[in-house]
């Protein structure tokens, strides 16, 4: 093998929740080239969405081979490879055979709820809070793969044998291209289990022993900068950060303060604390972040479950417009969205809300109401759930951001980024790098294999492409986001459940 000074190329695997990319970086941290493939989502019940993990392993390998084919680029000019993932996604393999005993488990699935809420009336839930910086919600791996050990025969007793293996897709990932030899994840992921103590930095007894889950089947957790072994064609694994996390870090997003929200299936608003766990009274999480050299700092988080998602929805189930980009040109068609509200509860609500069982609605619709309006409340109601959550973050932290960082696919957006503008009154800062999740985790591989020596070396990269400037007065302003609290108010509570009125 070549050294390091030979090895001109970092790989970045980022395993998407509809789409896996391999993007190789060079040494100046420019992108070389980029392969990509969506794969299949399955929803076998409302509420319930799933993955197949071999079609995760087998796309995230095919444009890895891919990209490397397209830049005429052999493995051995790789130095190294970081991973970065959709996170919570919870998935069970058998050791022996190499195959998952149940498809993937997606973060937006809800069917644990029932399980959360028996969490909570045994009285755990501000234990959870404290130990783990997290809310009682299905949102987190924990009750899923309990979900999976109630519900696969056998399975809970193969765990405890130390025949199964549980990982978030990080892991999941790894093993399969270590051959089976790794088992590892890292703190970000490890602190979006519901299962680790993000103070001790340790998987957590209690936990564990109160949703069931034999110890033998969990990955060891390392740092999220370091070489956890190699693939089988000898490239070292050097980084591996959830995709949230990874933005962050891409962001350069490492000094307390600091935040941006990345616009993908979901939006999660990020803002690193240092070394500070915050604790949140407004419904944001506390979660574990990268500090500069890729070691455990904390952040502050705001999930929304339905972002990018719901144009997709446009796209996919509604058929009203054949391409994401479309929605830009249909919401500039009209002048407003003519009074109406979407509300893409698709899966309950995350931060600040934290309804499992509210469900997606539109408002306010009257005969003059045509499809542009609906594709525009569409792109309205991604600025007007961050906004919800700007607003708590900003109550916890005590700070108005002056502007917001912004990535993630769904940015390309002109309309949707000034109206992000506009009902914040913040202004929202484009970077000409949108590749930042991508960029993160090459960066934490870099820095773990000696390829970059820190990251003032690449802080010249952080470019804004585009400031957009808030443009709406005041008070319509707040006339437009009152219709949004009143409409959110709407959905809450919607599904039938033990308790509600
Ligand atoms: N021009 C666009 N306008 C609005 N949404 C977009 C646009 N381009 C992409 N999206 C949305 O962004 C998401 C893809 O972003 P990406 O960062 O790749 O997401 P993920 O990592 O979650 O798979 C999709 O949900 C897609 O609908
Ligand atoms: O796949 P993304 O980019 O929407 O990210 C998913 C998040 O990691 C879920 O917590």
């Amino acid at each position: 093998m070549t050294d390091i000074q030979n090895k001109n190329y970092i790989i970045a695997l980022d395993q998407g929740t509809t789409s896996s990319r391999a993007i190789i970086f060079d040494r100046d941290a420019n992108v070389v080239c980029t392969a990509q493939r969506e794969f299949a989502q399955h929803y076998p019940q409302a509420g319930w969405v799933e993955h197949d993990p071999m079609e995760i392993f087998a796309t995230q390998s095919a444009v890895m081979v891919e990209a490397l084919a397209q830049a005429g680029l052999h493995h051995d000019q790789v130095a190294a490879i970081g991973i970065t993932n959709q996170r919570e996604t919870t998935v069970v393999w058998d050791k022996t055979t190499g195959r998952p005993i149940y498809n993937a488990i997606v973060w937006q699935c809800r069917r644990s709820t029932e399980i959360c809420q028996q969490l909570k009336r045994d009285g755990h839930e501000q234990y959870i809070s404290d130990t783990t910086g997290l809310v009682t919600d299905p949102y987190f791996s924990g009750t899923k793969l309990k979900w999976i050990l109630d519900n696969v025969e056998g399975s809970r007793e193969r765990a405890r044998k130390g025949e199964l293996l549980f990982g978030t897709v990080d892991s999941w990932l790894i093993w399969k291209f270590t051959g089976g030899k790794v088992h590892v994840t890292d703190y970000t992921n490890a602190s979006r289990t519901m299962l680790f103590n993000i103070h001790t930095l340790e998987w957590d007894a209690k936990m564990l022993d109160v949703l069931d889950i034999p110890r033998e089947m969990l990955p060891e957790v390392k740092s999220s900068s370091e070489i956890y072994g190699h693939t089988k064609s000898g490239i070292a694994i050097g980084g591996i950060a959830g995709d949230q996390q990874a933005a962050l870090f891409g962001q350069m997003c490492v000094e307390p303060g600091q935040a941006k929200n990345t616009y993908g299936t979901g939006c999660f608003l990020l803002m690193n604390t240092g070394d500070k766990a915050v604790k949140s009274k407004h419904g944001m999480l506390t979660t574990i972040a990268c500090g500069p050299r890729g070691e455990v700092a904390y952040a502050l988080e705001g999930a929304v479950f339905n972002g990018g998602s719901t144009v997709q929805w446009l796209r996919d189930e509604l058929k009203i417009i054949n391409d994401a980009h479309d929605t830009e040109y249909f919401a500039n068609k009209v002048k407003d969205s003519n009074g109406v509200y979407l509300v893409p509860a698709f899966t309950g609500l995350g931060a600040p809300y934290w309804d499992p069982y509210a469900r997606g609605a539109l408002f306010g619709l009257t005969r003059g109401v045509r499809v542009d309006h609906i594709i525009r409340a569409a792109l309205e109601s991604i600025a007007y759930q961050t906004r919800d959550v700007l607003d708590a973050m900003q109550q916890d932290s005590g700070e108005r951001l002056k502007a917001l960082r912004v990535d993630g696919g769904a940015v390309a957006n002109n309309f949707l980024m000034q109206f992000q503008a506009d009902i914040l009154g913040t202004q929202v800062e484009r970077p000409k790098m949108r590749e930042t999740t991508a960029l993160g985790a090459a960066y934490l591989a870099g820095l773990a294999c000696g390829f970059w020596g820190s990251l003032d070396e690449l802080r010249g990269k952080a470019v804004i492409e585009r400031e957009f400037e808030p443009a709406l007065d005041e008070t319509a302003k707040e006339k437009l986001y009152a219709g949004w609290k009143k409409a959110v108010s709407r959905t809450r509570d919607w599904e039938p459940h033990e308790g509600a009125e």
